[in-house]
């Protein structure tokens, strides 16, 4: 379970995350959707004790992260790609975390195993590819089998048998009973794989829904997330690029 009450931070005069209050119950996948820029990364990065709050509050598994004994075995988290030192071998990265985490060493073997790295695992993890690094990110997420997990764009750099496997991975932790939070800007892999929604825009909740009723007027997610979030969008590109300006010569 995660709960977060009147979550708030600010970057000098920037407010990222304004108010929010939301409870991510287990059993379920919830999907955290938003425009870039709306405050998910900041959320998250608060939610795993990395940004302290201005104002408000949130607790994993009842306490506050820096409140966790062992936290690497409550709560699991994919936040960025590459956050490990480049000259490590993946075993070694994850045999160092789990040294830390107060988890056997036996665990190393199987994580790398249920992300499909166990036979490229004693090479130098600065080799990797970016979906390789996804995968020993997750890895890592794994690692103290928490019941609380979250994800930041974890389909990012993967290829589609990767993307699917990303689902069912997803899927059956949350089937184990498992609250996992998942970031995507790819609303249909959403559509696909979360039960639960959490939308936001510029910082605020515009949405706590479930899928089923989000599209249960026949919409799409990608429909109802647009009508959700219009208003908030704070980049927008143009549809088509902008035509140079001519100079018309003088007829005679
Ligand atoms: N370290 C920081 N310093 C200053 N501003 C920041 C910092 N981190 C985030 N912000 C600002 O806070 C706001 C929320 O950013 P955040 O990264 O949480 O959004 P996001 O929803 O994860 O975006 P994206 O989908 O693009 O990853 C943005 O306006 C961003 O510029």
């Amino acid at each position: 379970m995660i709960e977060a009450r009147g979550l708030t931070k600010w970057y000098g005069d920037r407010t990222a995350v304004e108010e929010l209050s939301f409870d991510v119950g287990p059993g379920a996948v919830t999907g955290f959707l938003g425009p870039n820029g709306s405050g998910k990364s900041t959320t998250m990065r608060m939610i795993m004790g990395l940004d302290r709050p201005d104002a408000g509050e949130v607790r994993v598994a009842g306490r506050a992260y820096g409140e966790l004994g062992w936290p690497l075995r409550e709560v699991g988290a994919l936040l960025e790609a590459r956050t490990y030192h480049p000259g490590r071998s993946a075993r070694h990265h994850l045999a160092a975390l789990a040294a830390g985490g107060g988890i056997p060493r036996a665990r190393v073997d199987e994580v790398l195993r249920t992300v499909g790295l166990a036979e490229v695992a004693r090479g130098r993890a600065g080799s990797f590819s970016l979906g390789m690094a996804q995968r020993l990110g997750i890895a890592a997420a794994l690692l103290g089998d928490p019941e609380v997990l979250l994800f930041d764009e974890p389909v990012n750099g993967l290829d589609p048998e990767g993307v699917r496997w990303i689902r069912e991975l997803m899927r059956g932790l949350a089937a184990e009973g498992r609250t996992v939070l998942l970031s995507s800007h790819l609303i249909s892999e959403m559509a696909l794989t979360a039960d639960h929604l959490l939308v936001i825009g510029q910082g605020t909740l515009l949405a706590d829904t479930s899928v089923a009723e989000l599209t249960a007027d026949g919409r799409t997610l990608e429909e109802a997330f647009f009508r959700l979030t219009g208003g908030s969008a704070e980049y927008r590109g143009e549809t088509a690029p902008a035509a140079p300006a001519r100079h018309e010569g003088r007829r005679s």
